[in-house]
């Protein structure tokens, strides 16, 4: 399957309002440059249409280009090679490819190949959901990594003391790419990557912490299920919806039984930690 890679030029405030419309029509990957961001989504999901659609209701609003371009998934290694910069997040964990330097002065590494995955610690999600692990003991418990993409919050959770992982996510390339990341870190032996959404639970045991980085939609679906197989007590950690979704996103996690407590937030991202 080929990728589809939406360039946009457009200031900062209508870059962020098409980024959630973007999202809307199936793209779910976005890198920030200085001109305003390129989207990503997978050929089979991409509509021209859609995308003119929404341009064409905010051309009036500032200065707006855009045009997209195919990337065969043979060139995708080599793309984000070349944009892909090691990060670290808290001051704590670095997240690098193989080909970047390690970083032995600072507590957590974290190595990733992406691919086509989403999950690079670059987007503001990652690095949120990341930051909100640090706060939570994961040692000894089983964790449920639900959208799992690179696997990067899986591998995350092991670091942290996670006895095992489930890692899973509705992309195929994506199961694929969290078990080589898992063994890229020698944690393969604590993480299972699944493909699926919340169906591939069925017959699962309640998990002791749950890590959901999907998109508004996904998690109020599926908010009820999650409910299901977490134990009572247990974090739940929510992301990939903007600040003014969460009274949404929390109206329907207290429907289903979890408690309100805290949020952390960057570009208008938001990451939310409920508990049952
Ligand atoms: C925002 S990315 C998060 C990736 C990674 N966990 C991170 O924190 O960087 C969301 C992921 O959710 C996956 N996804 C979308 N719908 C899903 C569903 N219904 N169930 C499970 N995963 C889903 C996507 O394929 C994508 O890999």
């Amino acid at each position: 399957m080929d990728f589809i890679e939406l360039r946009v030029k457009a200031p900062g405030e209508l870059s962020d309002i098409l980024v959630a419309e973007l999202a809307e029509v199936g793209f779910d990957t976005f890198e920030d440059n200085d001109e305003g961001f390129c989207a990503y989504t997978t050929e089979d999901v991409f509509n021209p249409d859609d995308v003119a659609e929404i341009m064409s209701r905010y051309e009036g609003l500032g200065e707006l280009e855009y045009s997209h371009r195919t990337i065969t998934r043979q060139n995708w290694n080599a793309e984000w090679e070349k944009n892909f910069q090691p990060l670290v997040i808290a001051d704590k964990v670095s997240v690098r490819a193989p080909f970047h330097p390690a970083r032995p002065d600072l507590p957590y590494e974290i190595v990733i190949m992406p691919r086509m995955s989403f999950g690079t610690g670059h987007h503001d999600t990652t690095a949120l959901m990341i930051e909100n692990q640090l706060t939570i003991d994961h040692q000894n418990k089983r964790v449920l990594d639900m959208g799992c993409g690179t696997g990067i919050l899986a591998v995350m959770a092991v670091h942290l003391g996670a006895a095992s992982v489930l890692a899973v996510d509705v992309e195929p390339w994506t199961a694929e790419n969290a078990a080589d990341n898992a063994a890229e870190n020698h944690v393969q032996d604590r993480v299972e990557a699944r493909l699926g959404d919340v169906t591939a639970l069925e017959g699962e045991a309640p998990f002791d912490i749950i890590l959901a980085n999907i998109n508004r939609n996904v998690l109020l679906e599926d908010m009820g299920t999650y409910g299901q197989y977490l134990k009572a007590g247990g974090p739940i950690l929510f992301s990939g919806f903007y600040e003014e979704d969460l009274p949404l996103i929390r109206a329907a996690a207290e429907q289903a039984g979890f408690t309100y407590e805290s949020m952390r937030t960057s570009n208008h991202w938001v990451s939310a930690v409920f508990r049952k």
